[in-house]
């Protein structure tokens, strides 16, 4: 049950029934889809605080452009509830990043309002430069192009990349930068630092002022045609400008910064600038989480904050005292322990310090500690560079964020052998995030890559351990995944244990039938082995390899040699990974064996709770055990 209701909201189901709504009444709008996502949000979590942030910048690009005909691209993609809710799923709304509902990020599939589909950072600018591109290069000159972009999102290289070719190429690509200081944790660096001289710059906005004061006076700001008018007014405020602009320094023409907040006065200047030619930039200063006061006192918490109580603010969390820990914090907690040990050893994120519990150790050596922005390429190199030098990096970064790292990891660091760790956070499918988010490649993509090490620990204790091994002065590139969440409970905070390179072990003996795991997967393999032997009078070896890389020959052998059959498991795509590596390794061999590969088959897996999902690919409890038996019975 709300306790809102939505008399305006409720007549809206698509940006003609915002645009039939007055002026007067956007606020009142906003207010309403506020409520409705607070509401919503607190029953069915999302990401919550950047969608606060753009319900004023959401309902003037609708009411001002014509969606879908006029594109709006989203950058992450995360913000953009408020446009979904505007573009006829309302309705379905409730059914947010759940198995077969709708997606948490805009996808074309799901709407033709969704014009580029998204999950990962720093891509509109380079999207919407195509669309605006390829219109222009089709004579339609009546499309308008907006790609929206987040403070932290502009850290990214490729933001970068397409501002660069938008300054030389035919188009009319909007830019808005949604400047709210903010990624997922506080926004560090030059970009940053940039944007707030911009904002606080005392010289800057009394230029600023004074020329529009100038233009308004000769009633010059007003009226709809001033993009034509290259008044002198303009023309001195352009060259100053220029002068400390990044954008205008790239032909890219500036406007800003403004409120964010303010529906009407962001209305007027849509409708102003919208058919200036050429790109632009409206940069607009917002509040993430605004309006709702625990969010925007708290961002960091409240990015995607899970169930919470909307009167008091409290979050609903369920992690017990004997849920095991989460492999995130025996992360965050082992590299301090280590760099305490050694003080070699640096920490590198892209913007993930919260999510990858780089907080344990940013607190106690914050000068070990970089957080780089939205820069995966970058934190690779940067790290390469670090271990030039004799540090020896962690560098984490999530499985499927590292997608845009892979040629610096094979030309920056594999093919000069540094001794980089990459730790590789949320392997496996992560739940609701999606298709965007799963990190189901990263064993087939580092696989074909020589001098790499790849490993993946079957619980904590064994992360840790390899955490230890990785950073041994006679080891080089070494990768270590791990999933989102915890395993197994283990008493994770034993002394170190070196673990030998390439070494898997037998978890069980049995002869019926021989399994081979890679990483925690393999205790949902143990879980169902132990329920087929009791139910079937079979005997099921297990062995977990701990290794993609080197792999274990010594088990591979005595597999092909003593066993007529042989299930490789693994959480990761089945083209090019761990049961790839089996089948070629006995096939090399000259072992003949039945050999059944468990693992992602060939396609998108959409969000969901990460049991539904392994659910429906047959890769949870039941499903292994059920593909276990007919291997046994074939
Ligand atoms: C390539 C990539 N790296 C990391 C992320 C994780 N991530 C999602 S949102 C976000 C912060 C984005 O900050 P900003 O663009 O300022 O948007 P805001 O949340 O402030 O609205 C990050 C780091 C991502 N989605 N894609
Ligand atoms: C939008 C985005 O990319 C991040 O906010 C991501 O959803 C974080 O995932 P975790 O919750 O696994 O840290
Ligand atoms: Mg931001």
């Amino acid at each position: 049950m709300s306790i809102y209701s939505y008399p305006l909201l409720n007549s809206i189901n698509s940006p003609d029934d915002l645009k039939k709504h007055t002026l007067e009444e956007m606020p009142v709008i906003c207010d309403e889809l506020r409520c409705f996502i607070i509401d919503s949000l607190s029953k069915n979590p999302g990401h919550f605080a950047a969608s606060l942030g753009v319900v004023e910048l959401t309902v003037a690009l609708h009411y001002v452009f014509q969606t879908p005909y006029d594109r709006i691209v989203w950058d992450v993609g995360h913000q953009a509830y408020v446009h979904k809710i505007l573009t006829g799923r309302r309705d379905v709304f409730h059914t947010n990043r759940q198995f077969q509902g709708i997606s948490g990020f805009p996808k074309r599939s799901e709407s033709p309002y969704d014009a580029f589909g998204v999950g990962h950072a720093s891509t509109s600018i380079s999207a919407g430069l195509g669309m605006s591109v390829a219109s222009s290069l089709k004579h339609e000159s009546n499309r308008h192009v907006v790609a929206v972009i987040g403070d932290g999102s502009l850290t990214g290289g490729l933001a970068f990349e397409g501002l660069n070719n938008a300054s030389i190429n035919p188009n009319n690509l909007l830019i808005i930068l949604n400047d709210n200081q903010i990624a997922i944790d506080p926004v560090k660096g030059g970009i940053s630092q940039y944007l707030v001289n911009f904002t606080t710059s005392r010289t800057y906005n009394k230029i600023r002022f004074k020329a529009a004061a100038f233009l308004e006076q000769r009633n010059i700001l007003n009226t709809k045609k001033k993009h034509k008018i290259t008044s002198i007014g303009n023309q001195i405020k352009l060259l100053l400008a220029r002068q400390n602009n990044i954008f205008e320094g790239m032909h890219i023409r500036y406007f800003g910064p403004i409120d964010g907040h303010d529906v009407i006065n962001l209305i007027r200047i849509l409708s102003e600038i919208k058919d200036f030619n050429g790109p632009k930039v409206l940069h607009i200063v917002t509040k993430k989480g605004k309006g709702y006061k625990p969010a925007e006192n708290a961002a960091t918490e409240w990015h995607a904050p899970g169930k919470f109580n909307i009167e008091t603010g409290e979050r609903i969390r369920h992690n017990g005292d004997k849920e095991p820990p989460l492999f995130q914090d025996v992360f965050g907690k082992t590299v301090l322990e280590l760099a305490e040990m050694n003080d070699r050893i640096v920490a590198v994120t892209p913007a993930m310090i919260s999510g990858s519990s780089l907080h344990f150790m940013i607190e106690k050596m914050p000068h070990r500690v970089f957080d780089v922005g939205i820069a995966e390429g970058h934190a690779v190199t940067f790290s390469a560079g670090l271990a030039t030098e004799g540090l020896q990096p962690f560098c984490n970064i999530y499985s499927t964020f590292m997608q845009r790292a892979y040629d610096n990891v094979i030309h920056d660091v594999a093919l000069q052998n540094l001794p980089v760790v990459f730790c590789v956070d949320r392997a496996g499918l992560v739940g609701a995030d999606g298709a965007t988010h799963h990190g189901v490649f990263d064993l087939a993509y580092f696989r074909c890559v020589p001098n790499l090490t790849i490993s993946s620990p079957l619980n904590e204790t064994e992360l840790r351990n390899l955490m230890y091994t990785a950073q041994l002065p006679e080891n080089s590139t070494f990768v270590i995944r791990y999933p989102r969440g915890n395993g197994v409970l283990v008493d994770w905070q034993k002394p170190f244990e070196e673990i030998a390179i390439g070494k898997g072990r037998w978890l069980k003996e049995g002869k019926d039938m021989a399994i081979l795991s890679l990483g925690p997967i393999g205790n949902v393999v143990a879980g169902a082995i132990t329920e087929i032997e009791k139910q079937h009078k079979v005997a099921i070896a297990h062995a977990d390899m701990r290794f993609l890389k080197p792999i274990d020959e010594e088990i591979l052998h005595y597999v092909g040699k003593n066993f007529k059959k042989v299930v490789t498991v693994e959480d990761g795509v089945l083209s090019g990974g761990f049961g790839s590596a089996v089948v070629e390794f006995m096939s090399d061999h000259g072992y003949s064996l039945i050999i059944k590969r468990i693992g992602i088959p060939d396609q998108f897996i959409e969000q969901g709770q990460p049991a539904e999902l392994y659910h429906s690919i047959h890769m949870d409890h039941e499903g292994i055990k059920q593909i276990l038996l007919n291997v046994l019975t074939q």
